[in-house]
């Protein structure tokens, strides 16, 4: 295959910092990012690039033919991140260089605290893709959708009536708790497959590719920040690339999913229940409840590795029902305020203040039979007599 037409997309997204809070990022600190990505373009090191953001998340797209995980790439992304946290510095933006959890680049940001998404492809004659950015959640939030697009007839046609898509497509799934990789196929073990992905804060989606001739169809950023930090550093806010069309699912297809704001997980402090809220680039900022968690989706052709485009995919009235709902969705949970199903489960919270709880009430906990037989007696005693006295 001639290696003109071997690309590689690279999406690569951090947040340096953002303005009035984890809300929106700051127009100067994206021109600093597009500065460093003009200046490479300029010199080859990339093709093409296009900068953009959702809700507090930098968003760096870049096209170039030095494959995935190359360190030139990643240190660009990373230099470009450096300068936009400096500007965030100076203008005294919030939580500027939030994600950037270390000073020093050795050769690869993964694990450093951006999230990555990245695929080399073949370039068709023409190749159309979707890159998807969201805020306020994290990678498990793509499991549903991604299932649903490549796994689900009822959501794409072309599954059935497609004869290059009908042998189904193979997911790679990362237990994210023991850094561990296996791949299913669908349509035969998407029973398997539905078992692990179902619990979405530990397996994820990372690739998914056609089962016919190990095509790449789609990849999703997979980092978990808490688990490199060891502390809530704040969310994820995954970004995946999906591919488009001629034995690909159709546009349309790929977007179905996202009609339905199912419920993710992150939200404020990254401990909440909400809907995914699919939205234009200009509602792409957080606001209710630092939310609700709110997704993007560009629409791109990469012609011999320049990004034609964007299309603004969900800036359509299609999508205004779904937002509505959304905000239904939103209206319901909030009403269980600091209740569990709205609030996450103690395991999977961000932050908690429970163990300073516990610590404080540890010498007030009384053992159970101890207390009824003793203590409520007393208590119950202590009523009656109080009562009886009353009524003297
Ligand atoms: O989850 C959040 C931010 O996540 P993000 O930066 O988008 O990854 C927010 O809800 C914050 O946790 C919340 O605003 C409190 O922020 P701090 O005051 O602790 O910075
Ligand atoms: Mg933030
Ligand atoms: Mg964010
Ligand atoms: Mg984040």
């Amino acid at each position: 295959m001639s290696d003109e037409r071997r690309v590689t997309i690279s999406v690569i997204k951090a947040d340096i910092g953002s303005i009035a809070g984890h809300h929106k990022v700051h127009p100067d600190t994206m021109a600093a990012a597009a500065r460093v990505l003009a200046e490479a373009k300029r010199k080859g090191t990339i093709i093409d690039y296009y900068v953009t953001h959702v809700g507090d998340d930098l968003q760096l797209i870049m096209t170039h033919r030095k494959g995935v995980d190359s360190s030139d790439i990643h240190g660009l992304a990373w230099e470009a991140f450096k300068k936009a946290a400096e500007v965030a510095k100076e203008l005294g933006l919030y939580a500027a260089g939030q994600d950037l959890l270390s000073d020093a680049f050795s050769g690869n940001v993964r694990g450093l605290g951006p999230g990555v998404a990245e695929m080399e492809i073949v370039e068709r004659r023409s190749e159309p893709i979707v890159v998807f950015m969201a805020d306020k959640t994290e990678p498990g939030a793509f499991n549903l959708p991604l299932f649903k697009i490549f796994a689900d007839p009822f959501n794409t046609a072309g599954l059935v009536i497609d004869p290059r898509m009908h042998d189904g497509f193979k997911f790679e799934v990362l237990d994210l708790y023991e850094g561990k990789y296996v791949v299913l196929n669908s349509p035969e073990e998407m029973y398997d497959l539905l078992a692990l992905i179902g619990t979405p804060s530990r397996y994820v989606i990372k690739r998914v590719y056609r089962k016919s001739d190990d095509e790449i169809a789609a990849v999703v950023s997979s980092e978990r920040l808490n688990l490199i930090a060891g502390r809530y550093v704040g969310k994820d806010d995954p970004v995946a690339i999906v591919r488009a069309q001629s034995g690909f699912p159709a546009l349309g297809e790929i977007l179905e999913p996202f009609s339905f704001p199912h419920l993710v997980a992150g939200w404020m402090r990254g401990s909440h229940w909400g809907p995914l809220m699919p939205v234009g680039l200009r509602d792409a900022k957080c606001t209710r409840f630092d939310g609700p968690p709110r997704i993007i989706g560009l629409g791109f052709n990469i012609t011999k590795g320049r990004l034609i485009g964007p299309v603004d995919l969900f800036d359509d009235p299609a999508f205004d029902e779904t937002r509505r709902l959304a905000q239904q969705i939103a209206d319901y949970m909030r009403r269980h305020g600091p209740f569990m199903p709205h609030r996450l489960g103690p395991e999977e919270m961000e932050y908690t203040t429970l163990p300073q709880v516990l610590e404080k009430l540890k010498n007030r906990f009384t053992d159970a039979e101890y207390y009824t037989k003793y203590v409520h007696v007393k208590l119950r005693g202590v009523v009656k007599e109080a009562e009886s006295e009353a009524h003297d």
